[in-house]
């Protein structure tokens, strides 16, 4: 086996908005490992097709366009029967349909291709490691706060899990199979729960980039109910920091980490916020004038309160406050 790479890692999902910045970042921060991403390309892909592009031009970054959820044995052949070619032992799972609202919609689409992504990385990993005990690969999959639903109570990593949504309820389901796999078969796996993220190349369906671009389009900002739900967010690039210590810790196999900032806000401040970061000579009766209430979601979960001792006994912290990182995503 002719090795050019000091690694090997698949990013699945990685045109998407967290996997799009991940590869940006650490494309260009480890030219010694070697990055292959597989994506569908959904519509949230379409934000990040121009980094991608860039990327395309580096040589250690490999694009293969693949439904991860119906291309079973595509997958089985790179991770598997290609291992000794392909060489991957490291994987990072972005792969998800993501959005809670779209969720409510197509429930069962939500269930087949969050649970089925992931689930046939799952089955190649234990395929592999049946064929070749030697063989040890580690997968960090992304995960989310939303697995412990709406809460009151402080939740650290062993919380229960309640989810309120379908999008949710996926999320939940392939950690309890993650769990499966690490006791049937003694998989490697890390899982991450971040609360609401954002940055560059974020899909305009979550808030804050609806929000932006509403007010540039200088179309009303729809607000769900009454806008008291409150999200704690962290700037991607805290959450890419937080990553790269987990993955550099093999402490952190088959460990569960909350990942998340302490800045929580509700919906309704938030977009007031970004209006008044957007242009600071708007008057209260402007913004209010921006934002357009309608109907809830048929659940919405009013907040999660994760606690993030376990990575921040690893040294972590976030470091850009929200107001700071929404000021450079305008300037963006
Ligand atoms: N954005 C957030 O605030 C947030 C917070 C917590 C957790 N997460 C989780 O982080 C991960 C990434 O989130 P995001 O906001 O970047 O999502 P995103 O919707 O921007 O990107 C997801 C990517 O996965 C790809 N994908 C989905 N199904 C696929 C399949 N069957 N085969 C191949 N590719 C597939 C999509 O094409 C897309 O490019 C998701 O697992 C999500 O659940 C996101
Ligand atoms: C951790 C999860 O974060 C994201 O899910 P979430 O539903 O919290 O994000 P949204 O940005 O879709 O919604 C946040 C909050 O704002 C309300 N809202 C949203 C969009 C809009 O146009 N108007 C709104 O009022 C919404 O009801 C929520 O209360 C992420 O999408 C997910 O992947 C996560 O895991």
């Amino acid at each position: 086996m002719t090795r050019f790479y000091d690694k090997y890692v698949l990013v699945t999902g990685g045109a998407g908005f967290i996997g799009s910045n991940f590869l940006e970042y650490f494309v260009r921060k480890y030219p010694n490992y070697h990055f292959t991403c597989i994506d569908k390309l959904n519509y949230a892909s379409q934000c990040s097709t121009a980094s991608l592009s860039v990327l395309k031009g580096y040589p250690n970054f490999t694009f293969i366009k693949l439904d991860l959820s119906e291309s079973f044995s595509e997958l089985r052949q790179l991770l598997v029967e290609d291992f000794p070619i392909n060489q991957i032992t490291d994987i990072v799972n972005f792969a998800a349909e993501s959005s809670v609202d779209k969720s409510f919609s197509d429930p069962l689409y939500f269930t087949r291709n969050n649970i089925l992504v992931t689930q046939n990385l799952l089955e190649c990993m234990r395929l592999l490691k049946q064929q070749n005990s030697q063989i040890s690969v580690r997968l960090l999959h992304i995960s989310t706060d939303e697995v412990y639903g709406d809460s009151d109570i402080l939740n650290d990593e062993q919380g229960r899990l309640l989810p309120t949504n379908p999008y949710a309820a996926t999320k939940a389901s392939i950690d309890l199979i993650i769990h499966s796999y690490q006791c049937s078969y003694d998989l490697s796996v890390t899982i991450i729960r971040p609360n609401n993220i954002y940055g560059p190349h974020q899909y305009p369906d979550k808030i804050v980039p609806v929000t932006i671009e509403r007010l540039t389009k200088g179309i009303k900002i729809p607000i769900h109910g009454i806008g008291s739900n409150k999200r704690r967010y962290l700037h991607v690039q805290d959450f890419l920091d937080a990553l790269e210590l987990i993955w550099q810790n093999d402490e952190s196999i088959n460990e569960i980490y909350n990942v998340g900032s302490d800045e929580e806000i509700s919906n309704l401040s938030l977009v007031k916020l970004i209006c008044h970061l957007y242009d600071r000579k708007l008057t209260k009766e402007q913004i209010n004038d921006k934002v357009q209430f309608i109907p809830d979601r048929n659940y919405n979960d009013m907040k999660y309160s994760t606690t993030c001792g376990k990575i921040k006994s690893l040294g972590w912290k976030p470091r850009i406050k929200l107001v700071d990182g929404l000021s450079s995503l305008l300037v963006e």
